[in-house]
């Protein structure tokens, strides 16, 4: 199973961080000045605001860009009207690499995603000397206690937190956390079947005051209505956008909607 695999990588990269970061590297981090906001970003014009996602691979699709230049990428996501970057730094599964979350930050003036797979503090300490403004919490990937205690952690360092479900059972954990953003993924991380109906179906659930964004499997204008009338403040787009020659126009295409003639997908 996936998510077993991938945390069994990810303890390797927490035992490894916490030798590697000294008490300075943590002084800092304690110290670093206060993010971009993801939640105020969050606000739906015509459109639900859109999380632009760097996504070199997947473990569903493989590779899905061979030359990756993640600041341009983000930059030509910004020209087209993204309202955050979404950065995958996990180099296993996904292809990215922290460093690319350090130099988006630089070079894009949105607020910064950090897309990893979060199970301990360190990685928290160490997303925010890379930079990050917000990161990704998955409510299926820890127990709820652990959620609760790695999003205060987050908030702590100054990080806001995108906490993601995807079963009407992981919502209560995930309120509990008093995530900034609630993320519901359309992806099953065990089997990768990915259908826009779950957002329907939970969009729903959550209160009113936590700006929600749906995430995974959109490719069209169609589908980022679709999830608008589910209610959702905002989307994730990833693998669209990645397999565009021109992110920035099909950023203005889907925001905007338009003539319907998208590049493939
Ligand atoms: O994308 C995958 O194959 C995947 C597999 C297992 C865990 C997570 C995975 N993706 C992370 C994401 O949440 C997506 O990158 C993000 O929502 C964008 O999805 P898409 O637009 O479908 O690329």
């Amino acid at each position: 199973m996936f998510l077993n695999r991938i945390t069994e990588e990810k303890r390797k990269e927490v035992e490894g961080l916490s030798r590697e970061l000294t008490a300075d590297d943590r002084r800092a981090a304690d110290r670093m000045s206060s993010c971009r906001s993801l939640a105020k970003a969050m606000v739906k014009r015509e459109s639900p605001a859109l999380i632009a996602e760097v996504k070199p691979a997947s473990p569903s699709r493989g590779t899905i860009q061979e030359q990756v230049n993640p600041v341009s990428t983000a930059r030509a996501y910004e020209a087209g009207g993204a309202s955050a970057v979404s950065v995958l730094t996990d180099q296993t599964f996904f292809h990215g690499h922290p460093d690319y979350l350090r130099r988006v930050k630089e070079q894009v003036s949105l607020p910064v995603l950090r897309k990893d797979f979060i199970l301990h503090p360190v990685q928290l300490v160490e997303s925010r000397l890379l930079g990050a403004d917000a990161v990704l919490l998955i409510a299926a990937m820890v127990e709820k206690e652990a959620l609760k205690e790695l999003a205060w952690e987050a908030r702590r360092l100054g990080l806001e937190t995108l906490i993601e479900v995807h079963r009407a059972e992981e919502i209560d954990a995930a309120l509990q956390a008093k995530p900034d953003v609630i993320g519901i993924n359309n992806r099953n991380l065990t089997t990768f079947d990915t259908d826009l109906a779950v957002t329907e179906e939970l969009s729903p659930l959550i209160p009113e005051g936590i700006p929600v964004i749906g995430e995974s499997g959109i490719h069209s204008r169609a589908d980022l209505e679709r999830l608008s009338r589910a209610g959702v403040e905002g989307v994730l787009v990833g693998e669209y956008l990645m397999r565009q020659e021109s992110p920035e126009r099909a950023i203005r295409r889907l925001l905007a909607g338009g003539t319907g003639c998208a590049e493939p997908s």
